[in-house]
């Protein structure tokens, strides 16, 4: 097969800082990645101390790391192969068609758990994932390294309208680093495995609960029994990923799979972003035990439900009212009507603001990060990274919207003039 020698008509705008930020990002972000992990770990645990608490480099690297993350994969890739489930359709691509996606998720995650209970009960020692942190995250970074190396090769066969509009900076003046940031190729497969889709969903989401379960498991290890803190930091999370994978369907129609490439942004944030930074709270917990009183948990929870709430219940109103507009949960709410022929909600969810499960998300993440009381600033610095990236996301989309739906989506802004936060942004 020859390299795709097609000119693409579109001419892509520069996100994340363009090429500047695409070529400093890969760099920065993995040092972030054990840098945050390194502090989370010292006694001190303060992102000021200096010099910082880094590890020789001989604590970066363990061969059982590499076993355990492509065997992880490995499990996760078959698990996602297994003829169970449904198979869903992706929205209409720029050719006309659409791909077919398995919505086996919840599976995977309910087989994943019964051979961990299966392990612990054979006496796997789950605990050590605490000592083993820095050389898995290492090796997840490797991987999504070569994984986007790949990708990016792989994208010159592909034809043009399987390219995204984003990641292309064209022929005569292409920027390289940006397009092997933001991704060239939309859905790139190997046969009927969709790469972005499992990768989206499947080994560090799922990945992310497990090694929680093994700081808990740790603390077990060193006091005994874990904590109401702990419990409650693996609860929450466990809700969140669970509550994505039973919803698997509903990611088919989010920004990242019909609108970004498949580059080393998403490869990254997916296989080892979200796994190793997602979970400091728990981490944190094993070094820094805290005590919380029963008034607390129980504000904490509270607060957990209502961003749980909110996040749900927009989500599924937007989902529901872009798969079938005439079904009788979304049929009597208030709507505009654009020139796609497309109709914008301006009531219920969508009408009290417009990014109202940003809300609900932000809730759940400030909730996720009080059981770790207030003596540290590192257990918050997943609400502190999750607001900057929806207020930057946010942007993202309500450029594509004003692009898509022109004077509609001006309305629409009159009409729910507040971004996320009513009365505030
Ligand atoms: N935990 C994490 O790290 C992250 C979590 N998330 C979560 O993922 C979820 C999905 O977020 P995301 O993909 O950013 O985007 P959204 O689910 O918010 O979808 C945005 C799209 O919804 C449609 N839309 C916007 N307004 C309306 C309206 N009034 N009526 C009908 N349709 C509307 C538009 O697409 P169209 O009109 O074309 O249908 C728009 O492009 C969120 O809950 C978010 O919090 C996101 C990023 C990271
Ligand atoms: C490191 C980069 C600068 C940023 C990487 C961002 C990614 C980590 C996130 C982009 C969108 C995401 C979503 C989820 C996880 C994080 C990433 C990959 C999500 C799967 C989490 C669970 C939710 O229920 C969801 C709605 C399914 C999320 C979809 C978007």
């Amino acid at each position: 097969m020859k390299p795709n020698k097609h000119k693409l008509t579109h001419s892509a705008e520069r996100e994340f800082g363009g090429a500047l930020g695409a070529t400093c990002i890969p760099v920065f972000l993995p040092l972030t990645v054990l840098y945050l992990l390194s502090v989370c770990r010292s006694p001190a645990a303060s992102v000021l101390q200096w010099p910082p608490p880094l590890p020789p480099t001989a604590h970066l690297w363990d061969p059982l790391a590499v076993v355990l993350i492509v065997g992880w994969i490995t499990l996760q890739s078959f698990l996602y192969l297994l003829p169970i489930g449904k198979v869903s359709e992706g929205l209409v691509l720029r050719d006309g068609s659409r791909l077919k996606y398995p919505i086996n998720g919840f599976h995977a995650l309910s087989i994943t758990a019964v051979l961990l209970i299966v392990c612990l009960w054979l006496g796997m020692p789950h605990g050590y994932l605490f000592e083993l942190i820095l050389p898995l995250a290492v090796c997840a970074i490797g991987v999504s390294y070569l994984l986007s190396m790949y990708l990016y090769i792989r994208s010159f066969w592909a034809p043009q309208h399987a390219l995204s509009l984003g990641g292309n900076t064209g022929e005569i003046i292409r920027n390289p680093l940006y397009d092997f940031f933001m991704g060239r190729e939309l859905n790139p497969r190997i046969g009927d495995f969709d790469l972005k889709y499992f990768c989206e969903l499947r080994p560090g989401l799922i990945g992310w609960v497990v090694i929680n379960l093994g700081m808990l498991m740790k603390e077990v290890e060193l006091r005994g029994s874990p904590s109401l803190a702990m419990l409650l930091v693996n609860g929450f999370q466990l809700l969140y990923v669970t509550d994505a994978l039973w919803n698997e369907e509903a990611v088919l129609t989010t920004m990242d799979i019909v609108h970004d490439g498949f580059g080393f942004m998403l490869a990254f944030g997916d296989l080892a972003w979200v796994p190793f930074t997602y979970g400091l709270q728990a981490m944190f917990l094993v070094v820094h035990p805290q005590s919380l009183s029963t008034l607390g948990a129980a504000g904490i929870i509270l607060l957990n439900g209502i961003g749980y709430y909110i996040f749900r219940k927009s989500n599924s109103q937007k989902n529901q009212f872009r798969r079938d507009p005439t079904h009788k949960s979304v049929a009597h709410l208030e709507t505009i009507a654009t020139a796609t022929g497309k109709r914008l909600l301006v009531s219920g969810w969508w009408g009290f603001v417009r990014h109202p499960n940003y809300l609900g998300d932000l809730l759940m993440a400030l909730a996720w990060s009080l059981p770790c009381g207030m003596s540290h600033i590192l257990p918050y610095f997943y609400v502190i990274y999750f607001t900057i990236l929806l207020i930057h996301r946010e942007a993202r989309d309500e450029k594509h919207c004003r692009a898509k739906y022109g004077l509609a989506w001006d309305t629409y802004c009159r009409r729910v003039p507040y971004r996320i936060i009513p009365y505030i942004y």
